[in-house]
């Protein structure tokens, strides 16, 4: 390499550092809820990127807290103990038996390898799951298919947050890592989707921020069209759209609906089959994947 290319690759780099600038000033302090799904979690590499990326925030000055999902994991497990798993709505089909390897799944599983990984950097992650300290509140939910309500069993819609074990380990300067069982009034176990609960964490928090990752380049207004996808959609716009859409990118669509109206200022889609996606999305002007807003030209998502 000539002592020009060396010195050329060097500003390269000193440019996309200094990119970040007007969004760490902007963003330091905030609370950003990250949804880990999708490809992210599934694959070695993206997942150690991941964990890279919630430390990074935390240096950066700002709030991580990561809810993760589990689907894929929940199924290979329901299927190699020979219990039969169906979605309905974008949502499975909960029987007490299933309720079981979900929270085992969840809770002991994939929340504790995240955990693991985020650690490999320092003293960082704390798991929960929405039963510590009365975190979720649980109440049944439907599925709706066709516009018509679906028994699922035990899953559930988050009623409350008790956001007061999150907030104990942010300000801690911990990065809660949560999984989405929770009990309802009664004390029943349920299943949340959890990209339902990240949005209501994230209300319930005030955040930011709710990033949700998964395994496409983001909403796509005409899917399978790929030259249909979604930079930015506004709350109404959304909610039009949103009978049209299926299977998991309901919940996931909903969610950041929820969060909007519920006064985050901006949802994002983004493609965690990239590596570090949350650091583009959150430090890059072009952002990444589809943001959610409330009303059109709401600046400084
Ligand atoms: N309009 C749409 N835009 C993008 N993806 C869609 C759309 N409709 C359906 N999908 C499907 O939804 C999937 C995302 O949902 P899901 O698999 O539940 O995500 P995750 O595992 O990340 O929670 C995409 O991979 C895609 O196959
Ligand atoms: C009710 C419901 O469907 N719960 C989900 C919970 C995990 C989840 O949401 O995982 P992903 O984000 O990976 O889809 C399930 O049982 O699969």
């Amino acid at each position: 390499m000539s002592l020009s290319g060396d010195l050329t690759r060097a500003q390269v780099k000193a440019e996309t550092l200094i990119e970040a600038l007007p969004w760490l000033a902007r963003f330091s302090g905030s609370t950003v809820v990250v949804k880990y799904g999708g490809n992210a979690m599934t694959e070695p590499a993206l997942q150690r990127a991941f964990a890279a990326d919630m430390v990074f925030l935390r240096y950066a000055g700002l709030k991580p807290v990561v809810v993760h999902g589990g689907g894929p994991q929940i199924s290979a497990m329901l299927g190699r103990l020979g219990i039969a798993s169906e979605f309905r709505g974008g949502l499975r089909v909960t029987t007490a038996e299933a309720m079981d390897v979900v929270r085992m799944v969840l809770v002991g599983q994939v929340g504790r390898e995240l955990v693991g990984l985020i650690n490999s950097h320092g003293p960082f992650a704390v798991g929960l799951s929405g039963e510590d300290a009365r975190l979720f509140t649980a109440v049944r939910r439907p599925a709706y298919v066709d516009g018509e309500p679906v028994d699922v069993g035990q899953v559930g819609d988050v009623e409350s947050v008790d956001t007061s074990a999150v907030t104990d380990l942010i300000d801690a300067g911990r990065i809660p890592v949560i999984s989405t069982v929770a009990p309802d009034a009664d004390g029943v176990l349920h299943n949340l989707n959890a990209d339902t609960a990240a949005a209501a964490l994230a209300v319930a928090l005030r955040a930011r921020k709710l990033v949700v990752l998964t395994d496409v380049a983001g909403l796509y207004a005409d899917w399978p069209d790929t030259t249909s996808l979604v930079s930015e959609i506004t709350a109404d716009d959304l909610a039009k759209l949103l009978p049209s859409l299926e299977s998991g990118m309901v919940p996931k669509m909903e969610a950041c609906l929820r969060a909007v109206r519920g006064g985050v200022p901006a949802a994002h889609v983004v493609d965690g089959r990239v590596a570090h996606s949350t650091l583009l999305e959150v430090f890059t002007s072009e952002g990444f994947g589809t943001m959610v807003v409330l009303q059109d030209g709401m600046v400084g998502a």
